[in-house]
Order: structure tokens, then C-alpha cells, then sequence
């Protein structure tokens, strides 16, 4: 145990089986215990339909580690310490009165005089959240200090999410709620109130004084693979932007809080959205691009396009590329637009936020670089996480014209923290849990004004004939994407 671990808990895992367990949960526990951040007593509960025996147990859990860590990043004692932390109970999630076996299991002698903290993650489509608060109140499970975890998609749209967060809300207090956005757990998102807040150079450059306009780029080289049932039902706009980018344009965009806790940072992130101009029938031409991803290549394998995708729907026109153009109705960003663009199959994984600086008002270097480029930061969130700045320099040299060379500051995580492992965002975002920071977390009425912004731009898109343009698998989207920034003069960075 590390002097930075949190105290003792019972971290129980809904869902255990799925794929969001198997995949981040559970490997992310085991690099926690693996770093001494589990307490000595701490228990892992899966709870899950599948029964099996307790002898089961241990290698059930050892086969889930070893199929998802990497194999040299696995050590034997606490590989053996983790698993035998872990407890599975079997239970149907919508049978309330079931609920009491996993009472018995919590509720032993050693916890009630503990009064051991408990963590219910929700790894379960949020369908079932009701059921599963209700199931936990039934046997009192629910009473402070409990803590409860929420996945993302919190609803579908506004009318499902406030339903949700209503029925969650009738059995936890929202002190009691952590609603993962898992992009606020990365270390590079993190990093955007670093470098904001800890450096003058930014923040005092950090307005539509300074800044031309910004892009958010989150592109992925996956399709939708084996999720087409639940994304085709959901599409970009509310897979990828009403939660990720828009918690990092939040970020970016948001004046400096008081303090770095959970009520300053969700303060200030909640004025912004509350500042997106809406995006409606009136508008939605002009701001938004929508497309959806035809056969094309995933590096060099030839893939199919998403209406040949297994289990496909016919003539479905579900997005599955958004790019848009956001404008912060506020005093600080008056007149900046935020780019914003999400894509699946595009040529490379790379999310990354641009921010770019005003020109310089006059040239006095014209005689040899008619044009001078703007100053740019950018800032790679994933992967090669790190910070660019983009900048003019002389050429050395004895000339009688001096000539300029655009030269980049490239400060890689990497190379600079001597290949310091970076955490995967769930292994923050857990440990965050456990300590009871929120700061990390969605407050309600983020999830639920981001929904409300994101409704209507569905809305405008319904009330249209026109349906998502196509472009290639491997492609960086419809033309119409470039277009979006080229009618203002601008273009992606590439
Ligand atoms: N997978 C991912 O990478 C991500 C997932 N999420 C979100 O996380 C949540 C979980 O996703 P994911 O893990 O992919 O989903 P899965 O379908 O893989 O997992 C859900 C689990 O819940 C179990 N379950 C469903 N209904 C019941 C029930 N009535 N009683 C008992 N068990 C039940 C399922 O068991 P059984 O198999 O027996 O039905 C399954 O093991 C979703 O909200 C998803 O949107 C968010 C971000 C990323
Ligand atoms: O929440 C989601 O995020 C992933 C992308 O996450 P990343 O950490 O790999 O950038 C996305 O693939 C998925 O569709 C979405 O539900």
C-alpha cells in the first residue's frame, strides 16, 4: 500500500461479465492494486446473471487479466492478491427482492463496524439503472456513505436522461453520484488546467483577443464493429460529441475556477455550455456536416462500410462522422469559433485540440514570407500525448534578408516525464471515486444541458430530407467538412 491510497472499500461491479468490465474495469483495478493503491481489506463484488462456483473464482478473474493487460505488465503476487479480492454474486438486476444476497454479502460484521465505504459501478446499460437503485434501496444498500458510479450514455436524449438522473436521484443524493465521462480521466485532458492555469504565457493569451479560432478533433480508426445495435440507435452526435468533446471544449473554454474542487471546475464548466449559441433548423445547414462511412481501409485491411457491418439495418442513416461549428455566446470567446469533428474509420486514431493564434497585425518580414502563419498550440490528447507550439524563427544565418522557418516546440509526454507510464483514464477516474473527489465527474445539469444543445441539432436534422453524405473508410470525412472551415477561410490541421 502507497501513502496515497484510499481507504478500505467494497468496489461492486454491475455488469462484471460485460464488456465494459472485462475490458477497462477490471484491468484498470489490477494496475491500482499492482501500484499499492487498494487497501489491505478492499473487496471487488461482480455481480453478474452467470453463477459459478467459489472455486471458480480466481481463475475466472485471472483469465480476464491476463486476456487484457499485457502480458509483461503482469506480476504474480499481485496478480494472486487481486484475485483473491473479488467475490462474484449472481443476480437478475430487474428482481429487487434478489438484491438480498448481495446485502448478505456486503454486510459483514467487519464492514458495519467499519462502516466500509461501498462503490456501486454501473457497468449495465443505463436501461437498468432504475431498476438497480431500486434494487439497492429495497435492502438499504443505498445509505451513506455509498457511492455510485453512472456510465455514459446517461439517456438518449434530454426527456430519457432527466428521467434517469430522477429515478437515480429518488434513492442517491447527487454528492453520492460520479457520472464518468472517461475522456475527463485522460492525463492530456487533465493537462488542459495545467497548462490554462499554471502558465501565464496561456492564460493570458486565452481569449477573442488572442485566439482566431479553436479545433477539437476526436477521429478513431474502429467502426462500430460488433456495437452496431446499441450505436445505431445512438450515432456520433451523442456517442462521441454530447459527452466527450464537449467536456473538453467545456475545459478549454471555461473561466478559471476559484479552486480545484468539484463545485468551481463544474461551475464554470456549466456557464459554457449554458453560452452554446443552439444549433437549429435555422442554422444547422450552414454549422453542421454529418456523414456516415462507406467500404474503404483501416490502415491497409479493406473494411466494410457501415451498412455492411454484421446485423446492419437497411438504408439506416445514422452518422457516423459529425464536424460542427460551435460559437460560445460569451464575453471571452465573442466571435471565436470552435471546430468540432468526431468520425469513426477515419485514417488514424488521433484526438487532439487546436488551439490557433491571431495573425500578427502587420509584416514587417513581407520581402521574404509574404504571408506569416499563425502561432498555434496544440495539444495531442491521444495518442503521442504531449504539447506542440508552432511558431516562426530565424534561419541562421548571414544573409541580407532574413529569412523565417516555421519551427515546432514539441514537448512529448513521452520524451519529457522519461517514459513515466500514463495511467488509463479509468484508473484515475476509479481511484477519484474511491479518495470521494467529484471534480472529475458530470454534474447533472452538465449532462443535461449538453442534451438539451444536442436535441436540438437532431431536431434540425430530422426535419431535413437530406441524410448523412458517405466518404471512404480511411477518408477524414465528406468533403463538405473542409468546406465547413474553408467558407472561413480556414482549414483542418493535418
Ligand atoms: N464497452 C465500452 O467500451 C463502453 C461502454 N460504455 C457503457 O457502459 C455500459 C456497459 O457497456 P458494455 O459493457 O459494453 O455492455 P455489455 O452488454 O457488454 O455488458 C452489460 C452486462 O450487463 C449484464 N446484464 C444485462 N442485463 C442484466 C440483468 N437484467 N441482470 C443481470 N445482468 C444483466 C449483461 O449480462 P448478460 O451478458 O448475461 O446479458 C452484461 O454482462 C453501457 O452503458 C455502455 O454504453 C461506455 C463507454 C465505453
Ligand atoms: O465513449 C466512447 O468512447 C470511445 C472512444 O474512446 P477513446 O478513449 O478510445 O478515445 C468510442 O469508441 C465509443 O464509441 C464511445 O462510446
Amino acid at each position: 500500500m502507497t501513502k496515497d491510497c484510499p481507504k478500505c472499500c467494497d468496489m461492486v461491479l454491475f455488469g462484471a461479465l460485460g464488456d465494459l468490465a472485462r475490458r477497462k474495469l477490471i484491468p484498470a483495478l489490477y494496475q491500482l492494486e499492482k501500484a499499492g493503491l487498494i487497501a489491505a481489506d478492499s473487496r471487488i463484488v461482480g455481480v453478474a446473471r452467470e453463477s459459478f462456483e467459489a472455486s471458480e473464482v480466481n481463475q475466472k478473474v485471472e483469465d480476464i487479466v491476463r486476456q487484457f493487460v499485457a502480458a509483461d505488465a503482469i506480476e504474480t503476487d499481485s496478480l494472486a492478491r487481486f484475485c483473491k479480492r473479488f467475490h462474484f454474486v449472481a443476480l437478475d438486476f430487474t428482481d429487487t427482492e434478489s438484491y438480498q444476497n448481495l446485502a448478505t454479502v456486503l454486510n459483514t460484521q467487519a464492514a458495519t463496524e467499519q462502516k466500509r465505504q461501498r462503490i456501486y459501478y454501473l457497468a449495465t446499460p443505463p436501461a437498468l439503472y432504475s431498476a438497480i437503485c431500486a434494487g439497492l434501496s429495497e435492502v438499504g444498500l443505498n445509505a451513506e456513505p455509498a457511492r455510485i458510479i453512472l456510465e455514459k450514455p446517461i439517456g438518449h436524449n434530454l426527456a430519457s436522461s432527466k428521467e434517469i438522473n430522477e429515478h437515480v436521484g429518488a434513492h442517491f443524493n447527487e454528492s453520492q453520484i460520479y457520472r464518468i465521462d472517461h475522456y475527463l480521466g485522460k492525463e492530456t485532458v487533465l493537462n488542459l488546467l495545467a497548462l490554462r492555469f499554471a502558465n501565464s504565457l496561456f492564460s493570458n493569451n486565452w481569449d477573442h483577443n488572442a485566439v482566431d479560432h479553436v479545433q477539437i478533433t476526436a477521429a478513431e480508426q474502429v467502426g462500430v464493429e460488433g456495437r452496431w445495435s446499441y450505436y445505431d440507435d445512438a450515432g456520433q452526435l451523442r456517442d462521441m460529441v454530447q459527452n466527450h468533446l464537449l467536456q473538453v471544449l467545456s475545459l478549454i473554454a471555461m473561466e478559471p475556477p476559484s479552486r480545484l474542487d468539484a463545485e468551481s471546475i463544474r461551475d464554470e464548466k456549466l456557464k459554457v455550455l449554458k453560452s452554446l449559441r443552439p444549433i437549429n433548423h435555422s442554422n444547422s445547414q450552414q454549422l453542421t456536416v454529418r456523414g456516415q462511412y462507406t467500404s474503404g481501409f483501416a490502415g491497409d485491411k479493406k473494411v466494410p462500410g457501415y451498412l455492411d457491418e454484421p446485423n446492419a439495418r437497411e438504408n439506416s442513416s445514422t452518422e457516423t462522422f459529425v464536424a460542427l461549428k460551435a460559437h460560445i455566446d460569451n464575453w471571452r470567446w465573442a466571435g471565436v469559433p470552435f471546430y468540432l469533428r468526431t468520425g469513426k474509420r477515419m485514417p488514424e486514431k488521433r484526438s487532439e485540440v487546436v488551439i490557433t493564434f491571431k495573425k500578427q497585425p502587420h509584416n514587417i518580414f513581407h520581402e521574404t514570407l509574404p504571408d506569416l502563419p499563425p502561432n498555434k498550440l496544440i495539444i495531442r490528447l491521444q495518442p503521442d500525448e504531449g504539447v506542440e507550439v508552432q511558431m516562426l524563427n530565424k534561419i541562421p544565418g548571414l544573409g541580407k534578408r532574413m529569412q523565417l522557418k516555421a519551427t515546432t516546440l514539441d514537448l512529448s509526454f513521452d520524451e519529457t516525464f522519461k517514459k513515466k507510464r500514463i495511467a488509463d483514464a479509468y484508473e484515475r477516474l476509479l481511484l477519484e471515486v474511491m479518495h470521494g473527489n467529484q471534480y472529475l465527474f458530470v454534474h447533472r445539469q452538465e449532462v443535461e444541458h449538453a442534451w438539451d444543445w444536442v436535441d436540438s441539432i437532431i431536431a434540425a436534422w430530422e426535419t431535413t430530407e437530406a441524410t448523412p453524405k458517405p466518404y471512404p473508410a480511411g477518408s477524414w470525412g465528406p468533403v463538405a467538412a473542409v468546406s465547413l472551415l474553408a467558407q472561413d477561410g480556414r482549414e483542418w490541421d493535418e
